[in-house]
């Protein structure tokens, strides 16, 4: 079950070593952050970042065990802009020339990287940028500016102290005329004394949510003054300016410009499977020792797993994690095809994998920041404590809803490419993701043939019944857009139903890959019929918990619909006595979960004591500020207010 998570008995191998080694380290050591002020932790980051480079290097590390070294020192940092947006967006956007001059120094480190996109007044709408880059032809540059306040870049990680360059986003202008967004090395900071440049202004956009996790980046604000940078600056893949000042575009569609979006996004849903079963591992852990009520005879009390409801709010999430694990590895096999097929100039699936890593990035960070939340829950009130872990990674892990495509705004684009596959149903015929669309007769006639709840446990009838709901519902936007005479006035119009069948056509496509892995990569038996229990965990929790979608485009009874929730309760039972193996497949070190609540050896109450006393304010037990403002209250015997 462990290669099952892992993908490969090879990739747990790596993965394996990198968190031992991290466990190992007393550098990387977690448990001390909370108690940090807001500099010693980024002073302490830096440390771990410095030290982390340095193993890379001594070690001569893969850039495949870099990757899950970073992971699992498990602590956001510029280092995550660097190599994971940095370095991508040179490399898929900027012309040889520029590869050969900038990723040698990007990869030595000798320069670091950040990745300038969002500014003050614009996220989502990379079309309303306000930064400017101006091209003078008399001294072959452009000229960076920021305008107004709200061109103020905001965000950026990495950027506020550490990042010596950035790839800026800009609109670019030729003699007066706008010619499009886009990328722009640009230095932000002397190599020699690392203070910022002239006509720049740099600085931290301030605290975020939870003290000790998201701190730990210093995401920057950043201006320019009319800040002068050479021609050959402009990442040039895409679009080119000549030194006479002519823009050309290169025969290859506008949107490679947000390439490196779209793969981190497809990496963000293999994350997101990695959050989910962290706080699912430390849940899972401690429901089997949490004993609460039950007690017959003076017997043992119940174990909280064992009630119906915890498993029923516990199982879905245990199911998803493997789920969002399995898509994230179709995604990025998606992924690594269209890149090959870029290389090739062939755009053929570039609207495909656009629509599937922004749906499936909003899918997956939105389930899993919900699931995490739900795991602090129910571990009752020590979930609450910094000492479970799951505060700290919630806090950690929210703004996953946010960065590299604000969610809503992820869907609606998911929207846009099922709108215009339905419109071209005529002449056509949609593949891929979308090939059911071309089945919608079927789809939209036959109503589910399912009599009992065993008849539930039959992936044809999961899969058609997903099928079913996606398209009718996205049949029935279109059907709806039709009415409208302007076409993006009904869109905005019809944008909440938009929504609903863009969920429902991502909810399809991550229940079909988890059916098509048990069909055709999980060999064996034991572990297959164990994720195949899984597998229907996660399609009927989601099958019940959008139950009003099927019901409403009338393809499931309420019969039917009653038949699979009783199926999802005889499932829970079945995974039960298998749910510590389950969890225990992820290997995750209890250095990695850094909770209490969830150590392998579950040995809880003892060790959430003993960690209440290395609270600082356990120091002492008459704390500085008794004597001079409470025992003066106890003295003064004041009769005021009539007791
Ligand atoms: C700290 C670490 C924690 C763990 C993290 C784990 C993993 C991540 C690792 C590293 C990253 C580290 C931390 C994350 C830091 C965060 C960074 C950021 O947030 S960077 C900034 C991200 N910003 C965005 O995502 C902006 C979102 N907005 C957009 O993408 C575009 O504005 C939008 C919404 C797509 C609209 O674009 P626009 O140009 O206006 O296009 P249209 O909507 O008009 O569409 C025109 C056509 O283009 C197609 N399209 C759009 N985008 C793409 C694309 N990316 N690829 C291909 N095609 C695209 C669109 O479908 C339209 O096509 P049709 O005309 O309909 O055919
Ligand atoms: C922790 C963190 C790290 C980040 N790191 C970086 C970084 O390194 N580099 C970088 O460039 N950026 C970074 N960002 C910025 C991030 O990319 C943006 O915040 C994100 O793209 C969302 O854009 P926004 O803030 O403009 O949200 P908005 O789009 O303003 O969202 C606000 C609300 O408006 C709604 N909305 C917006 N447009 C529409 C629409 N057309 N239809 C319906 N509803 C709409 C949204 O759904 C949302 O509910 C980071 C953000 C965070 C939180």
């Amino acid at each position: 079950m462990k290669v099952a998570w892992a993908g490969s008995r090879e990739a747990f191998q790596v993965s394996d070593r990198m968190a031992k080694l991290v466990a190992n380290d007393p550098v990387f050591e977690k448990f001390s952050k909370p108690m940090l002020g807001r500099k010693e932790l980024f002073k302490n980051t830096l440390r771990k970042a410095a030290y982390a480079w340095k193993l890379i290097n001594d070690l001569r590390l893969t850039e495949e065990e870099a990757k899950w070294l970073r992971h699992y020192i498990d602590e956001p940092n510029y280092t995550d802009l660097h190599w994971e947006m940095f370095v991508p967006a040179i490399e898929g956007q900027g012309t040889k020339e520029q590869k050969k001059k900038w990723l040698p120094l990007a990869q030595t480190m000798q320069i670091i990287g950040t990745y300038a996109q969002t500014e003050l007044g614009h996220g989502s709408n990379v079309q309303g940028l306000e930064t400017t880059a101006t091209f003078d032809r008399q001294t072959d540059e452009f000229v960076m500016h920021s305008p107004t306040l709200t061109s103020s870049k905001w965000w950026p990680g990495g950027m506020a102290k550490v990042a010596t360059h950035a790839i800026v986003y800009a609109r670019l202008i030729i003699d007066g005329l706008f010619h499009g967004v886009h990328g722009f090395i640009v230095q932000l900071r002397s190599l020699e004394d690392h203070s910022p440049l002239p006509g720049l202004t740099l600085g931290d956009i301030g605290m975020k949510f939870g003290h000790g996790t998201y701190n730990t980046m210093d995401n920057g604000v950043l201006r320019f003054d009319h800040v002068r940078i050479p021609r050959n600056q402009m990442l040039m893949r895409v679009s080119q300016v000549t030194k006479e000042g002519k823009y050309a575009q290169s025969d290859v569609p506008r949107q490679l410009l947000y390439g490196t979006m779209v793969s981190v996004r497809q990496t963000i849903v293999a994350d997101a499977s990695k959050a989910l079963s962290r706080a699912v591992c430390i849940a899972t852990r401690y429901s089997v020792v949490r004993r609460q009520f039950g007690s017959r005879n003076g017997g043992p009390e119940t174990q909280v797993i064992d009630y119906k409801t915890q498993q029923s709010r516990l199982f879905p999430l245990l199911a998803s994690a493997y789920a969002f694990r399995f898509v994230g590895e179709w995604l990025k096999s998606l992924y690594i095809d269209v890149k090959q097929r870029l290389e090739a100039n062939d755009f053929s699936t570039l609207p495909e994998t656009h629509a599937c890593t922004a749906g499936l990035k909003a899918l997956t960070t939105a389930a899993t920041a919900d699931g995490i939340e739900e795991c602090r829950k129910l571990c009752g009130g020590h979930g609450y404590l910094i000492s479970s872990g799951l505060p700290e990674l919630f806090a950690f892990y929210v703004p996953a809803c946010s960065y590299e495509g604000e969610n809503v705004v992820m869907m609606l684009q998911v929207a846009r490419f099922l709108v215009k596959t339905v419109s071209n149903l005529g002449y056509k015929q949609p593949v891929g993701t979308a090939a059911y669309l071309g089945r919608v007769t079927p789809l939209l006639q036959n109503n589910c043939a399912v009599q009992t709840a065993e008849d539930w446990l039959n992936p044809d009838a999961i899969l058609e019944a997903f099928e079913a709901r996606a398209a009718r519902m996205v049949i029935g936007c279109g059907e709806r857009l039709a009415m409208f005479e302007n076409p993006e006035e009904g869109f905005a119009e019809l944008s909440i139903d938009l929504v609903e069948a863009s969920l429902a056509h991502c909810q399809l496509i991550t229940v079909s890959v988890f059916i098509q892995k048990l069909n055709h990569e999980i060999p064996g038996n034991g572990v297959k019929r164990s994720l195949e229990v899984l597998c229907y965990v996660y399609a009927l929790f989601l099958l019940h918990k959008h139950q009003g979608d099927f019901l409403a485009t009338g393809y499931l009874t309420p019969k039917q619909a009653s038949l699979a929730n009783e199926q999802l309760r005889t499932l829970y039972s079945k995974v039960r006595p298998n749910a510590i193996a389950f969890v225990d497949s992820f290997n995750h070190m209890d250095h990695y979960l850094c909770s209490v609540l969830g150590r392998y050896d579950g040995n809880v109450y003892p060790k959430l004591y003993e960690a209440a006393w290395k609270d600082p304010l356990n120091d002492s037990d008459i704390v500085d500020g008794i004597q001079q403002y409470v025992q003066p209250i106890l003295k003064q015997k004041l009769h005021y207010a009539k007791l």
